[in-house]
C-alpha cells in the first residue's frame, strides 16, 4: 500500500525523461493545443503566448490529488517558472470540478508515525516557491486541499457555479495545506471558523468575490479564457518587476508592517536598476506604448 504511495514520487524525481518529455511542448511555441504527454498522467499542459496552462485532469476522481498528480504538478510548474518564454501560469481544472481535495482513499490507512517521518504532502507547498504569477481558474468544486490549492495561487478567477470549501472536519481530519492560515487572511475570522469547524458551510463564487477570497465571478464557459486574458496581459509587462510585486505582497503575510514597507522600499529603488523602469517611465513621457524586454 504505501509502497505503492511513493512509487509515483521515486519514479518522476529518479526521472529527467519526465522533464525532457514537459520540453516536447516547450512553451516557447504559441498557441500549442492542449496535450496529452505520454508522461504526464494527471496534467494537460498548454502555451498560448507568454502564458502556460495547466489543466488538472483526473476526472473520473473529480481531480482528487493523489501523490502523483502533484509530483506531476510540481514538476510541470518548475519548468514554466524556469522559462524565458513563460511569464504567468494559469492553473485550472474541469468543469465540474477544480479539485475535490487531497485523495481520500489513498491517504486512509496512512499512519502518525509515517506522515511525520516522510512529511507527508510536504511537497504541497512548492507551488508557493513558484517565482511567476500563477492565476487560478476554478470551476466547480474546490473542496478541502482544492481549495488550499486555490488560495496558494496568486489570483482567483472562479466560474458562475464554483463552490469553495473545507469539509477536512467531515473526515475527522484537519486543513493542512493552508485552510485554517490563508482562509481567515482572504475571508476573516469568524467564516473561516464557520467553514472550518462545520465543513459543510461552502462558498458559492459570488460569496467568495465579496469576501475577498476571489478576484472575479465569470460565466463558467469564458473562466479560463479570461484568466489567460489576464495572465497575458501579466506576462507582458515586465518580468523582474512582476516577480517583484509578487515577492512583495507575499512578503506582507510574513513580516510586520514596519519590515514590509522597508522591503517595498528597497524593492522599488531596485526597479530603477532596470532598462524596463527607463522603458516604461520614457513610453509615458512620449504617449507611446512601453516594449518591455525584461531587462
Ligand atoms: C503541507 C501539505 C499538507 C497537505 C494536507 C492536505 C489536507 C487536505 C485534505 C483534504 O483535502 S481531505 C478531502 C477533502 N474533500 C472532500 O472531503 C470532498 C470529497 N468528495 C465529495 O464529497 C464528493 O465527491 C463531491 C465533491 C461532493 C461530489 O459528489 P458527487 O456525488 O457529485 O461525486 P462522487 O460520486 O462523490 O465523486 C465522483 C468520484 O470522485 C471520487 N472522489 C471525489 N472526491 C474525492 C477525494 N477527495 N478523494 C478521492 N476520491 C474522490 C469519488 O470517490 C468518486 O469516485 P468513485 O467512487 O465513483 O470511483
Amino acid at each position: 500500500m504505501f509502497a505503492a504511495l511513493r512509487q509515483p514520487l521515486a519514479r518522476a524525481s529518479a526521472s529527467k525523461p519526465l522533464a525532457r518529455a514537459f520540453s516536447a511542448y516547450s512553451p516557447a511555441q504559441n498557441a500549442v493545443a492542449p496535450t496529452k504527454s505520454p508522461k504526464l498522467e494527471y496534467l494537460l499542459l498548454e502555451t498560448r503566448g507568454r502564458v502556460g496552462l495547466v489543466t488538472l485532469h483526473r476526472p473520473k476522481a473529480l481531480n482528487a490529488l493523489c501523490n502523483g498528480l502533484f509530483v506531476e504538478l510540481n514538476q510541470v510548474l518548475k519548468e514554466l517558472d524556469d522559462n524565458k518564454d513563460i511569464g504567468a501560469i494559469v492553473l485550472t481544472g474541469s468543469e465540474r470540478a477544480f479539485a475535490a481535495g487531497a485523495d481520500i482513499k489513498e491517504m486512509k490507512d496512512r499512519n502518525f508515525i509515517e506522515n511525520y517521518l516522510e512529511d507527508f504532502l510536504g511537497h504541497w507547498t512548492q507551488i508557493t516557491k513558484i517565482r511567476k504569477p500563477i492565476i487560478a481558474a476554478v470551476n466547480g468544486f474546490a473542496l478541502g486541499g482544492g481549495c488550499e490549492l486555490a488560495m496558494m495561487c496568486d489570483i482567483i478567477y472562479a466560474g458562475d457555479k464554483a463552490l469553495f470549501g473545507q469539509p477536512e472536519i467531515k473526515l475527522g481530519t484537519i486543513p493542512g495545506a493552508g485552510g485554517t492560515q490563508r482562509l481567515i487572511k482572504a475571508v476573516g475570522k469568524s467564516k473561516a471558523m464557520e467553514m472550518c469547524l462545520t465543513g459543510s458551510v461552502n462558498l458559492t463564487a459570488e460569496e467568495a468575490e465579496r469576501a475577498g477570497l476571489v478576484s472575479k465571478v465569470l460565466p463558467a464557459d469564458v473562466v479560463v479564457d479570461e484568466a489567460v486574458k489576464t495572465a497575458e496581459k501579466i506576462a507582458n509587462l515586465s518580468q523582474p518587476v512582476v516577480q517583484m510585486v509578487k515577492d512583495a505582497i507575499n512578503q506582507s503575510f510574513e513580516i510586520p508592517l514596519s519590515a514590509g514597507l522597508t522591503f517595498e522600499r528597497r524593492l522599488f529603488h531596485s526597479t530603477f536598476a532596470t532598462k524596463d523602469q527607463k522603458e516604461g517611465m520614457a513610453a509615458f513621457a512620449e504617449k507611446r506604448k512601453a516594449n518591455f524586454t525584461h531587462n
